[in-house]
């Protein structure tokens, strides 16, 4: 194999010769080739080419090459100093490039490093797909985006076999070399926060410390270019484009990565100056990429800042020292001292307000022991009229108070009817979870109100119960919901699937949960669940849902309705995440126009879309992907639901109770056993299931009667 790499005497180019001469070969579509030789182009390399000058590339290129990595540009500071020059490096030479490699008559597979930095406006600061039109916001972008048109297109003519990559801030990059002529790189300067003070040097962190964006490192980020170069063309699909593997960070974990890496008197060593230029230009990026693609083909993922950090504060922290990668908490359970295991009830009356479901579960609160009997009672059509209409909290409070009454009397009568029906258990029963009815959930304000008097309940039902499960999550910073995810892990245990895997629960409102192999979890609600085809179903026709989906089957998705609905900017927001119940209530306007079938139709694909746009989000932000996904809530029962997320989400779909769960009664144990994790004090939320600020705990324990 002849291999011409341009920038190779640059930063990455550099590490690309060094890997490729130390490996000797190169994979390529899947046979180990010989690398019988690099031909090299950089400024400062022996002889240095300049590659703006197309004679020199001709020259370079001669008869051909089997691959050109094509690494050689300027930086985002440079551009903007000389946007001339950038257009020379950037564009002109990739042009030269192209034109060599055609004139020679060989197709090499030609891989060309773009950035990240293509995107900007409506997609800055939040997640980029390979999808979305470039809108660079510097000289840098705009010149690759250019460059990336140019190649795609020789890749189109067939003149070049073209394989475009997107890179991201790499962030184990060393301290630029004193005396240098070229502006140090926006990277280069939050790259200083981990390098200097492990070496005794103060930093300066030049960005606010929310500031988000994508990292990744240079050992990885070589992987991946020399793994793109090796892939059959038929893999890409036709499209050059790929977004390589990368990790989303605040630039505040820099400095909580240096401190868990080199200590505190390392990060005491950082100031935080934000400086407007760097915040511009950062600013003007994504927050993160969507990589799913370069996933489904086989790139890893790249090494978790900590790991970055600690390698580059000179050691390697222990196993057990070793936080989780930047956003996916392990939250791990060893060590935690277990109860003794006990019975509990637990009641869920979800936010599709169709009534209460009650379960039996024997736990530990860490551990799952077993099942019992489960039951669910319809709300009376009365409380359920009541209940609705305190929804978007504009009611009396005097009608909420009522309501309230009500439903904890009816929840009462459950749980007699419950433990009437497990007379060995009952006996046994120590707590009940009592999670209450959702009429308002407004995370931004930090609010969520739960209807459900759990003194009242403890009373009437003789049995402590835990009740207000969201506050003590929402007080640490978190989104109060979902709470059930850390369950959910419990629960595959038990049931011996294993993972990764991901939950997905469609009731008023789907939520997703991530269970990774060592345990790690991310969560987030991912948009409507069945609440806004039962209120069409309603609305229109008096039933209360679309019984299996058959309306929904029977009708044609509206396309522009879809993706007006899917241009909320909830759907770009990054997880964590959770949603009111009413969030999307609009939705139901957008229909307004279509026939029955059509508006359920979409409305179904609009559940769909909304997964599927979670799916990828969550491996934008590092879950692994999940062998399957299970169904969880009775919109699972929904075939036009179930059917267009299994076509959306290219990933095995399958409904919980064929891996030994119970997808109806499922949330309810869930607060079974998280009643018993609340009186023990044990975390129901973590930063990865909820954006607390820490693993959180929560729930109010209501006394059935005195101590004795
Ligand atoms: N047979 C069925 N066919 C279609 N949809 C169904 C069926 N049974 C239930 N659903 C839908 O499932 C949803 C309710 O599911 P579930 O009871 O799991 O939600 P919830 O617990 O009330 O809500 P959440 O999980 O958001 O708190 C409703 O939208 C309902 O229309
Ligand atoms: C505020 C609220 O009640 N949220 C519910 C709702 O219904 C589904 C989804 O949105 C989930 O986030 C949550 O419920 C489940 C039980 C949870 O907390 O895990």
């Amino acid at each position: 194999m002849r291999i011409i790499v341009t920038g190779a005497t640059g930063f990455i180019g550099a590490a690309l010769v060094a890997r490729l001469q130390a490996a000797g070969t190169i994979m390529i579509d899947g046979a180990a080739m010989p690398v019988s030789r690099i031909d090299i182009a950089g400024r400062s390399g022996t002889p240095p080419v300049d590659i703006t000058d197309a004679t020199a590339v001709r020259a370079l290129v001669g008869a051909g090459a089997d691959i050109v990595f094509h690494l050689a540009a300027g930086n985002t500071p440079a551009g903007e100093a000389d946007p001339a020059a950038a257009a020379a490096i950037n564009l002109d030479a990739t042009r030269h490039l192209i034109d060599a490699v055609a004139a020679s008559g060989h197709p090499a597979r030609f891989v060309f490093a773009s950035t990240v930095s293509v995107h900007g406006g409506a997609v800055a600061r939040s997640l980029a797909t390979e999808a979305d039109a470039p809108r660079p916001a510097t000289t840098y972008g705009a010149t690759k985006a250019a460059a990336e048109l140019l190649v795609a297109d020789a890749g189109r003519r067939g003149v070049i076999d073209a394989r475009i990559a997107r890179l991201v801030s790499i962030i184990d990059r060393p301290a630029p070399a004193a005396g240098r002529d070229a502006p140090v790189s926006t990277v280069a300067r939050l790259a200083e926060v981990l390098t200097g003070p492990p070496a005794g040097r103060a930093a300066v962190l030049p960005v606010r410390v929310d500031l988000r964006f994508a990292i990744a490192d240079l050992a990885s980020t070589v992987d991946a270019l020399i793994y793109l170069a090796g892939l059959p063309a038929a893999a890409l699909g036709g499209d050059p484009v790929l977004a390589l593997p990368s990790t989303p960070i605040r630039a505040g974990q820099l400095v909580d990565a240096l401190r868990r890496a080199a200590g505190d008197e390392a990060a005491g060593l950082v100031r935080i100056a934000p400086d407007p230029a760097v915040e511009a230009v950062i600013g003007g990026w994504p927050a993160a990429q969507d990589w799913s693609r370069a996933a489904a083909l086989g790139f890893p993922a790249p090494a978790s800042l900590d790991d970055i950090a600690a390698r580059l504060a000179g050691r390697d922290l222990p196993p057990a020292m070793r936080p989780d990668a930047p956003l996916i908490a392990a939250s791990a359970e060893q060590g935690i001292a277990r109860r003794r295991p006990v019975w509990a009830v637990g009641l869920m009356s979800g936010t599709s307000l169709d009534g209460i479901d009650a379960a039996l579960v024997e736990t530990d609160g860490v551990d799952i022991i077993g099942f019992g009997p489960t039951l669910f009672q319809p709300y009376p059509e009365a409380l359920r009229a009541d209940l609705a209409a305190l929804l978007g909290g504009t009611a009396p409070v005097i009608a909420a108070a009522r309501a309230e009454a009500a439903l904890t009397e009816a929840q009462a009568a459950t749980v007699t009817a419950l433990l009437a029906a497990a007379p060995e258990i009952a006996p046994h029963v120590r707590l009940i979870g009592f999670h209450g009815q959702t009429v308002l959930h407004l995370p931004d304000e930090g609010i969520t109100v739960q209807l459900g008097d759990g003194a009242r309940l403890a009373a009437r039902a003789g049995i402590d119960t835990v009740s207000d499960f969201r506050r003590g999550d929402m007080a640490r910073g978190g989104e109060g919901a979902p709470l059930v995810p850390v369950v959910h892990r419990a629960m595959i245990a038990w049931a011996g699937i294993p993972a990764p895997v991901a939950v997905l629960n469609i009731g008023g409102v789907a939520n997703l949960t991530f269970i990774g192999s060592d345990g790690g979890l991310l969560a987030f609600d991912c948009g409507p669940g069945g609440a806004l085809l039962d209120d069409l179903m309603r609305r229109r026709t008096g039933l209360t849902f679309d019984a299996d989906g058959g309306t929904a089957a029977s009708g044609r998705v509206d396309d522009g309705v879809l993706a007006r609905l899917m241009a909320d900017p909830f759907f770009d927001r990054l997880p964590p995440k959770s949603l009111d119940r009413d969030r999307f209530a609009g939705a139901l306007d957008l229909v307004a126009g279509l026939s029955l079938a059509d508006a359920a139709a979409t409305l179904a694909a609009f559940t769909a879309a909304g997964v599927a746009r979670g799916l990828s989000l969550a491996m934008a932000v590092g879950a692994e992907r999940p062998s399957r996904v299970l169904l969880a809530g009775g919109g699972r029962r929904n075939r036009a639901i179930a059917a267009a997320i299994a076509a959306r989400s290219n990933l095995p779909v399958a409904p919980v109770d064929d891996a030994g769960l119970d997808g109806d009664a499922l949330e309810a144990q869930a607060f079974a056993v998280l009643a018993v994790r609340a009186a023990d004090g044990l975390p129901l939320s973590y930063p990865s299931t909820t954006a607390a600020a820490m693993p959180a705990p929560g729930g109010a324990l209501h006394r059935a009667a005195l101590a004795r």
